[in-house]
């Protein structure tokens, strides 16, 4: 008995030796994979398969069979690619595919293409109309969301065509034209402009008049002395202050120089003495108006007037000195002032 066992440990000792155990599992499996898959394409292999633990576990049950067939073969191409993986010999370790035989089933592939008969017109290398036939621009045309294509009428001009219809004249709505004798009266009826009385001080004078913005009419210029004319002569280079060079000028200078007894007219702005004569008669405002200011201080008259003029440009070319007190002051000779006129 003691001798039976130890034949029976050795013997299993020198299978263990030739066959590990990480083998065993295999066996059948091995013995059961055809040699020429590729010849078989129908995966019946699973019949003689042994009922083994490793392999039925991941067989495919048949209801998932029936669940491929179950798809609409309109949009499903089904294509068979054989595993390369078969040809190896059975001996090497098995991948995991191809121990899904039932994964031999074909993968189910979408296509876009339409499985009518017009598959063969579509591969006509002319391009597509636009819109295409079948596209919903086309077929909305028709409904009542997109009108009719436009019928133009080429008769006719195309001012017309863009332009709306003149208004219909319905006489009632027309007025009676006066006559030559009514359209001369004062209207009988409705309020009448300015017939309200005559303003009155009150005193029995006659009304003050009505000051309008207008009212002071503008001086007429002499030609060749518009502010463009005076604009020019600026640029000329020409001599306008009378002097040759800036001078300081005392206040009984400035008043000497008023314009009368054909002396120059002086006028001093704002601390500068201008030579005035030359612009006299290009002055919007009339001669009069500036000679108020010749001879003595006319920025309150200019401030007073027309605060928005530049004089520093108009008369620039102008200047014949600056302001100083009394006993600061040069004399200018009188015949520098002559040679300007
Ligand atoms: C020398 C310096 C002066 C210069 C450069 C000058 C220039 C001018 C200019 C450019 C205008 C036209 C303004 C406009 O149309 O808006 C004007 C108008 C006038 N200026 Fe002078 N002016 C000067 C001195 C004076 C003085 C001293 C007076 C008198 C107080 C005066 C009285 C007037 C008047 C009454 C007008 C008319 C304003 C109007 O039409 O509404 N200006 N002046």
């Amino acid at each position: 008995m003691l001798v039976g066992v130890s034949v029976l440990a050795i013997s299993l000792s020198v299978l263990v030796y030739y066959y590990p155990p990480t083998s065993w599992a295999f066996w059948p499996l091995t013995m059961a994979v055809p040699r020429d898959v590729s010849a078989n394409k129908s995966p019946t292999r699973n019949q003689s398969e042994p009922k083994d633990k490793t392999v039925s576990a991941e067989a495919e049950p048949d209801d998932h069979k029936d669940k491929d067939h179950s798809l609409p073969k309109a949009t499903i191409t089904q294509t068979v690619t054989p595993d390369p993986d078969i040809e190896l010999s059975p001996q090497t370790t098995p991948k995991a595919n191809t121990l899904g035989i039932e994964s031999q089933q074909p993968v189910p592939t979408f296509s876009l293409e339409s499985q009518d008969s017009s598959d063969e017109e579509d591969e006509d290398e002319t391009p597509p109309s636009f819109p295409a036939a079948n596209s919903a621009q086309r077929t909305s045309a028709n409904s009542s969301l997109m009108g009719p294509p436009l019928a133009i009428n080429r008769t006719q001009p195309p001012a017309s065509r863009l332009m709306a219809p003149p208004p219909r004249i319905i006489p009632s709505n027309l007025r009676e034209l006066p006559t030559s004798t009514n359209s001369l009266r004062i209207p009988s009826t409705g309020p009448l402009p300015n017939r309200s009385p005559p303003r009155s001080n009150g005193l029995g004078l006659p009304p003050a008049p009505i000051k309008t913005p207008n009212a002071r009419g503008k001086v007429l210029l002499s030609p060749g002395h518009s502010p463009l004319d005076w604009a020019s002569l600026l640029k000329s280079g020409k001599n306008l202050s009378g002097v040759s060079s800036l001078m300081r000028v005392t206040p009984s200078q400035l008043k000497h120089n008023s314009g009368r007894k054909g002396r120059a007219a002086w006028s001093s702005y704002q601390g500068k003495v201008y030579n005035i004569t030359p612009y006299i008669p290009f002055h919007p405002g009339g001669e009069g108006e500036i000679r108020r200011a010749a001879g003595k201080d006319g920025s309150k008259l200019f401030m007073e007037v027309h605060p928005w003029v530049n004089w520093e440009n108009m008369l620039g070319e102008c200047l014949v000195g600056i302001m100083v007190a009394e006993n600061d002051g040069l004399i200018v000779a009188e015949g520098s002032l002559e040679d300007m006129d």
